[in-house]
Order: C-alpha cells, then sequence, then structure tokens
C-alpha cells in the first residue's frame, strides 16, 4: 500500500443540487449590495464588515474573540479546503457573526479536519454568503471604510435589509471584552511542570495561544475574567501581568485602565497584545482612534524602530494608539518610545517604557493564524519578569 492509499478520504458535504442553492445577500450600510449564496447557516446576521487577508489559519480567525461583533470577508477567494477540527479553536466557539467567502471549498481534504467549514458554521448557528464579489466588496471598504453590515438568507428583501443595518449597533465606543472574557479564573500550566515565572492575565478576549505560547516558556498563567481589579491581579503575587488581545472600542475599557494604573503603581512588569497595548496607551495618557479599514490577515509588516529590523506579523485591529513615532514621550509613568511602525501606513505597532518594566504590540506574538517572526516578544517578557525579580533581590 503507497503512503497516498493511506491517506484518509476528503470530507464532502452533501451539497444542493444546481439551482437549489438559497439566496442570500449581503448589505453595507450605505446602501451598497451583493447578491450571494447562504453558507453555513440560514438566517441574518449583523455587524461590523471587515477584511481579513490571510490565505490561510480560517479557523483560528473565526474562533478569535476580537472579532466578536464583526463580519469577516476572507479575501482570498478558496476558503475551506483543510476543514476544521477540534484542537485549533483560539476560543471556545466560532466568535464572528458572518463569514463571507468568495468560493468555499467543496472538499475538505487534510488528516486533521473532522468537520468541513460549512457545517461547522451551520451547527454554530453561524450565518455566511458565498458567490459574492469580494475583491469589490474589500474595495468598496477600503475606499469607504469600515461600515456596518447585514447578511440575510431568511429576508432577502433589500430595503428592509437595509433598514436593519442602518438600525444595528456599531463599533466605535462599543464594550465588548466583557462579553468575551472568561466568567471564572482559570489556570495554564507551565509545560515543563516547574513553574519559573507567574503571569497574571487579564482576559479581554483572549486566545488560546496565547498563554500556551507563555506556558511553552514556563510561565504559570492565572487567566483572570476582564473586570478583574488591580487587587485582583496582585493577589496572585504575579511576576509580571500580562493584557490580551480583545473586541471593542479601546476608549470603552475605563476598567481595564483603572487596574492597569494599579499595576504599574505596584511596579509589575507588564506585556500587553493588541488591545492591551490601546489600554496599555491609555494608561500612559494617549489617545486611541478608529482606523480607516484597519489591519487584519498575516503578512502584515511591522519595523522595529530601534533595531531597524522588519517582521511580518499577524493583525486584527480596527484601532490604533496615536503617538508620536520618533523621540520620546514624557507620560505620568516616564519616558516612552514608539517601538514598531507598520510599514505600509505608518500606523503605532509597539510601546516601550524606558522608566517602568512595560511595554506592549499592537500585533499577535502568538500567531494563530501567522508567521512566527515575532515570537521573541514572549521571550523579552519572561526577561523583564526576570530582570525585575533580580532588582528585587528575590531572583
Ligand atoms: N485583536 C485585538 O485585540 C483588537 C483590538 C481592538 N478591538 C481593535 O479592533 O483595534
Amino acid at each position: 500500500m503507497s503512503g497516498l492509499d493511506r491517506q484518509p478520504a476528503p470530507l464532502e458535504r452533501e451539497r444542493p443540487g444546481p439551482g437549489a442553492t438559497r439566496r442570500a445577500v449581503l448589505m453595507l450600510e450605505d446602501g451598497r449590495s451583493f447578491a450571494g449564496e447562504a453558507f453555513g447557516s440560514v438566517g441574518e446576521a449583523f455587524g461590523e464588515a471587515v477584511f481579513s487577508t490571510g490565505m490561510t489559519g480560517y479557523q483560528e480567525t473565526i474562533t478569535d474573540p476580537s472579532f466578536h461583533r464583526q463580519i469577516v470577508i476572507m479575501t482570498a477567494p478558496h476558503i475551506g479546503n483543510t476543514g476544521v477540527n477540534d484542537t485549533d479553536y483560539e476560543s471556545e466557539r466560532i466568535q464572528v457573526s458572518g463569514f463571507v467567502v468568495r468560493d468555499p471549498s467543496r472538499i475538505a481534504s487534510s488528516w486533521r479536519a473532522q468537520r468541513t467549514l460549512d457545517e461547522e458554521l451551520e451547527n454554530a448557528g453561524v450565518v455566511g454568503i458565498s458567490g459574492l464579489d469580494t475583491r469589490a466588496l474589500t474595495r468598496h471598504l477600503r475606499e469607504r471604510g469600515a461600515m456596518r453590515c447585514g447578511i440575510s438568507s431568511a429576508d432577502t428583501d433589500l430595503d428592509s435589509l437595509l433598514e436593519r443595518v442602518q438600525a444595528s449597533p456599531g463599533m466605535v465606543g462599543a464594550d465588548l471584552a466583557p462579553e468575551v472574557s472568561t466568567a471564572e479564573p482559570y489556570v495554564v500550566e507551565a509545560r515543563s511542570g516547574l513553574p519559573i515565572y507567574r503571569v497574571a492575565a487579564l482576559d479581554l478576549g483572549i486566545k488560546r495561544n496565547t498563554p500556551l505560547s507563555m506556558a511553552e516558556l514556563g510561565c504559570e498563567v492565572h487567566v483572570l475574567p476582564a473586570r478583574s481589579t488591580a487587587a485582583d491581579l496582585l493577589a496572585l503575587a504575579p511576576d509580571g501581568v500580562f493584557l490580551s488581545n480583545g473586541p471593542g472600542d479601546p476608549a470603552s475599557a475605563d476598567y481595564a485602565v483603572e487596574t492597569l494604573t494599579g499595576v504599574l503603581d505596584a511596579g509589575v512588569p507588564v506585556f500587553g497584545i493588541c488591545f492591551g497595548n490601546q489600554v496599555l496607551a491609555r494608561t500612559l495618557g494617549f489617545e486611541t482612534y478608529k482606523l480607516t479599514y484597519g489591519h487584519r490577515g498575516i503578512n502584515q509588516p511591522v519595523a522595529d524602530t530601534r533595531s531597524g529590523r522588519i517582521a511580518v506579523t499577524s493583525h486584527n485591529h480596527g484601532f490604533a494608539v496615536r503617538a508620536p513615532l520618533t523621540g520620546l514621550s514624557e507620560t505620568p509613568y516616564g519616558r516612552v518610545a514608539v517601538s514598531h511602525v507598520a510599514l505600509n501606513d505608518d500606523v503605532v505597532e509597539g510601546l516601550t517604557c524606558l522608566d517602568v518594566p512595560a511595554f506592549s504590540v499592537q500585533f499577535h506574538p502568538e500567531a494563530a493564524p501567522g508567521p512566527h517572526d515575532a515570537q521573541g516578544l514572549f521571550d523579552r517578557f519572561c526577561g523583564l519578569m526576570a530582570a525585575n525579580r533580580q532588582m528585587r533581590g528575590d531572583g
């Protein structure tokens, strides 16, 4: 028997015959609509229309809590070819409110595939649309900006759908982290069995691979709900505090800013990712603002402003930090430098504090999905925790 003979048969979904597909419509808040076919669950979904340029990693994308209340459009036309499995979930469930694919794969062919994408969406009750011109839709969003959107395969009357889209909530001012955060604290054990560092992680919408990446380096990660206070975090006597990614508008997360203020005052090392970068920025006194259409995908070049090194990184953000790209900013916590800048549009992609042990990045070193260029940032966090211990004389 050859190796090929032993491969599992591809999973194929029974599909309706020609002409039997169900009509679906995608409607944008400015009245532009796109006709397509129902994909996943039949029904109706509303959210902010955003596009992702990742060609792979769709399972990690749809299960990333940062996409809560967003309808994700994949710019790569062919999605679903490796199916879906139980292990690549980045959270407990599918988080996107809707999913848009030009040309879903008719079969799922991978030794790891357990179900097709179509049936996974359907089982989860997540509404999708396929067969529409995703290139035209993406170009429209690039010109006009991310906007509210609705998908319907239930009621495809354009006028009434537009009314429902315009009545749906937008993303500016949306406080969504508590909606996706863990209800109860939990612990991710250090991989070695011997914890070297204890990390208190504020779950603002954390992805599974983030505590796992730290656990690989010997961290015992205590994950706490979004509204935990500084006292809750510090009660663990952590070596460091981690602030996760998360959905919604960072300008609405005053509770996280208050928590972080207490942590910075206590002198505990801090590392933040994405939403966590925005929360650190706000705590330092910087503002956040909404990008026209955001950065989403796994092929985003970022420059390290100190070394000049360029990393290709994974992004998923619609908001960004406003800070001077060069020089040092004076803040209530001392001097702060912009450590990383996006090469496509000069957006701030990271901050480093010079006078307190804190730094953050807007992109995703946990790389799920994504390239591994930025993984060293978890080592940098461990280095910061080690240095802080030594400084306190207990290292
Ligand atoms: N992935 C994230 O943490 C996203 C942060 C924030 N919700 C934004 O869109 O910018």
